[in-house]
């Protein structure tokens, strides 16, 4: 694949279980993320952030006593949580001098036009004025996100919207391993997987954690959506949000969904 030194453009996920703690927002972590993502965007890379943890925040900050299952509660719960998470990101990237901005999307974007079109638009001229975009599920009006917990598919489809050099989903995984690793501890990590078949899909099965929820089949349609769109994807763990200056420097652990050199990014 092209070199990660030619990489202008990067969208970074961050799921629910990297960014939320039993009892609300992980601060620590989203606080050394402001200051990684802050830090990669003056190096001059443009970085775009596609954040879960709205439910779970809500959920927390109305003390409700189980993640919703009901779809109204978790719509309440995202409005809520959405908010917080806003300010809590606000006041750790502006520590570090960085300009953020909130875009609520749904799926349903790539096939209409008009939103499609404007969505773009603002992005890019974000981007121009060096801000960092926090996007996240249209919670309160769409519910496909949070009926199948997929922001992982949300996350390429950002990616191809503003032509991302590289998308990289940030878990509570070290990345795709050849069967579920919470239940097998024989389960290896693979590095690289140059195309999805039907083999790479039934490795991958849903979550364990009762926060996160796509697990790791949504991070694989992910891929496909990217891979179809010449956008390589890497999955990794959050848990020291550093690891992107290894993914950066080429020298990380986790899992490269790779694409042909010459059809890649277009930054
Ligand atoms: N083959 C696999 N390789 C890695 N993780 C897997 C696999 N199959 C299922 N999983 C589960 O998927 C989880 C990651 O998904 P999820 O909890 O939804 O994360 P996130 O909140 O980051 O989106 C892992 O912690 C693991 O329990
Ligand atoms: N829009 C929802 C996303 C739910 C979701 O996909 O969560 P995750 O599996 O943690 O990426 C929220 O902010 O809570």
């Amino acid at each position: 694949m092209k070199e990660m030194k030619d990489i202008k453009r990067i969208v970074v996920k961050v799921g629910s279980s990297t960014i939320t703690r039993e009892n609300g927002l992980n601060l620590r972590k989203i606080d050394q993320l402001a200051m990684v993502l802050s830090d990669i965007k003056n190096k001059g890379i443009d970085v775009v952030l596609v954040s879960s943890g709205a439910v779970s925040a809500g959920a927390s900050k109305l003390k409700m006593k189980t993640r919703p299952s009901l779809m109204r509660e978790k719509q309440a719960a995202a409005s809520v949580g959405q908010c917080e998470l806003m300010f809590i990101y606000d006041k750790f990237f502006s520590q570090y001098g960085q300009t953020i901005s909130q875009l609520l999307i749904t799926k349903t974007i790539t096939a209409n036009e008009t939103p499609r079109v404007n969505v773009i638009n603002t992005m890019e001229t974000l981007l121009q004025y060096g801000v960092i975009p926090i996007v996240n599920e249209n919670d309160s009006i769409a519910f496909d996100e949070i009926a199948y917990g997929d922001n992982d598919t949300l996350s390429a489809i950002t990616a191809y919207l503003v032509h991302a050099d590289l998308l990289v989903i940030l878990s509570d995984i070290d990345g795709l391993y050849d069967k579920n690793p919470s239940k097998y501890d024989d389960a290896k990590l693979i590095p690289v997987v140059d195309g999805i078949n039907s083999h790479i899909l039934s490795m991958a099965e849903d979550a364990s954690s009762n926060v996160g929820t796509g697990g790791m089949i949504t991070k694989l349609h992910a891929a496909q959506y990217a891979s179809e769109h010449n956008i390589p994807m890497i999955i990794a763990n959050g848990k020291q949000p550093s690891i992107l200056y290894d993914i950066l420097e080429d020298n990380y652990k986790g899992t490269l969904f790779d694409v042909k050199e010459e059809s890649y990014g277009t930054h």
